[in-house]
């Protein structure tokens, strides 16, 4: 199957996939939907209440569902921003490519820290030292997140203007 000219936020939690992407939405006149958010709804629970009641397995077959859901709608056009841990799974991962371009957030362990202290909606960092959790995980998918991925934005101290040109520039250029 070809690649959709869909745009696929990816990265780390706290990388900014889902503000960046609401960000494109409100200024670029572009559609965006988020995963999670679609998940939440659809299922009518908190991404941490899936969790705690079906645990990570069930909630990664939901992604999965998901995906498959957004290529079967022939969705086009749109920024899709998906769960950190969405690209771990191998299925996953071609879905995505067949979606669309893969953009890669990145921020490093410091900032993401910033930028997650004090949230409570990621079952996956909850207790214990938040920067260790995020350093175990991202050692873990960093790979991932680079083969999976056509480009890879550096998010830290930059407009998201700046980003999106960034983007643009690559897409003029590549597809
Ligand atoms: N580029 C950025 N610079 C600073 N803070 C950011 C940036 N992008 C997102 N944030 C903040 O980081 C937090 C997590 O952002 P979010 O979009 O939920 O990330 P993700 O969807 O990748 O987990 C939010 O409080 C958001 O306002
Ligand atoms: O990295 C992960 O495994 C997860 C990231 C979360 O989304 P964000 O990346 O938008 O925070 C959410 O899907 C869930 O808590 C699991
Ligand atoms: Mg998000």
């Amino acid at each position: 199957m070809s690649k959709r000219n869909n745009i696929i936020l990816i990265g780390f939690m706290g990388s900014g996939k889902t503000t960046f992407g609401k960000w494109i939405a409100a200024n670029k006149k572009m559609e965006f939907v988020d995963t999670d958010e679609l998940i939440e709804k659809e299922n009518g629970i908190t991404i941490s209440d899936i969790f705690a009641s079906k645990g990570e397995v069930y909630f990664r077959n939901l992604e999965t569902d998901m995906l498959n859901k957004l290529l079967e709608r022939d969705t086009q056009n749109c920024v899709i921003s998906v769960g950190g841990g969405l690209p771990v799974k191998e299925e996953n991962r071609e879905l995505l490519s067949q979606l669309g371009t893969v953009v890669y957030l990145w921020a490093d362990a410091d900032e993401l820290v910033k930028r997650l202290s004090g949230d409570n909606t990621r079952p996956l960092l909850a207790g214990g030292n938040l920067k260790e959790k995020i350093n175990t995980l991202m050692d873990a998918r960093k790979e991932i997140y680079d083969s999976v991925s056509d480009i890879k934005i550096d998010t830290k101290d930059i407009a998201f203007n700046d980003m999106f040109s960034q983007m643009e520039e690559f897409l003029q250029k590549n597809m």
